[in-house]
């Protein structure tokens, strides 16, 4: 059960720039009086009962701090503090400094193949605990992954935002058509059960946007997309691919796969030629 402090946040931290905002509320730099250290401060606002529809149901955030609480790890985002007031939540995260994977790919278009494989590496570890753990992030892509620092060699990996997460609990089934239409595995489009390897396909994607900077499935319409994703539909263009090696192609294809028990794992991932070379 998450142990949530009824303090007033502002009195232990000064709340600083808005650093991101989404469905949840928004993300913003605070610093903590004490020490004068700087976190990320995720604001939840908190739907109440008989309230209105808008902001989170306590149950959800209850569920992002039990998984950030079992996961210390040196690729996922560190938890401090988490604060509840009458109508909100705060999430006292790491602040992670480096930006998105995104922006770092975006100002290069795309990456060397020995970049993309030391990105790959850290994201691959983070997930390997995390799924030893029986836990699930679906809703991995480019945004959720974050650099510690802006310029190498500290090039560290975070994987942020578990407010989709899930935690398997033996012989239970999981259902949910939440994520983003590009990275969704086409068993969460069709609403089947679903299990770790939801993220193993979305890390598929990710791979080939790092490599290309396009995105495989993409349509016109979220429409398209779902269409392309279900049926499985991407290509290696040789105007985006013709420098890539068939090592990485492979590891691709091997993610890539319509039936989720045939994925390679993230155990098996670390091992592919292409990450491990022999
Ligand atoms: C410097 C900076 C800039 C934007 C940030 C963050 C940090 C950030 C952070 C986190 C989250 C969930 C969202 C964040 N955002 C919003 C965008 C994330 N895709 C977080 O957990 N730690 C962060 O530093």
């Amino acid at each position: 059960m998450a142990v949530f402090k009824s303090d007033i946040v502002e009195d232990l931290y000064e709340i600083g720039e808005v650093l991101g905002s989404g469905h949840f509320g928004q993300v913003k730099k605070v610093r903590e009086r004490a020490t004068g250290t700087s976190w990320a401060g995720k604001f939840l606002k908190i739907r109440r009962k008989g309230g209105s529809l808008l902001g989170m149901d306590r149950t959800s955030v209850e569920r992002e701090v039990e998984i950030l609480q079992a996961l210390k790890h040196p690729n996922i985002v560190l938890l401090k503090d988490v604060f509840e007031s009458r109508s909100e939540m705060v999430l006292v995260l790491e602040l992670i400094s480096g930006g998105e994977l995104f922006d770092f790919i975006a100002e290069k278009d795309n990456l060397l193949e020995t970049e993309a494989i030391q990105f790959m590496k850290q994201i691959l570890e983070g997930l390997r605990f995390m799924h030893s753990n029986n836990i699930a992030h679906f809703d991995l892509k480019p945004e959720n992954i974050m650099l510690s620092e802006k310029v190498s060699p500290q090039l560290n990996v975070k994987l942020i935002d578990f407010g989709l997460a899930y935690r398997f609990h033996q012989g239970q089934e999981y259902k949910s058509t939440s994520g983003t239409p590009q990275y969704v595995a086409p068993e969460v489009i069709s609403f089947e059960p679903l299990s770790t390897a939801a993220d193993m396909w979305s890390i598929g994607v990710i791979t080939y946007i790092l490599l290309s900077g396009m995105s495989p499935f993409q349509g016109d319409t979220d429409e398209e997309t779902l269409r392309n994703v279900v049926a499985v539909h991407y290509e290696f263009e040789d105007l985006y691919f013709k420098t890539t090696s068939s090592m990485a192609k492979d590891f691709i294809q091997k993610l890539l796969v319509k039936d989720s028990r045939e994925r390679m794992t993230a155990e098996e991932c670390l091992l592919h030629p292409w990450i491990k070379p022999i």
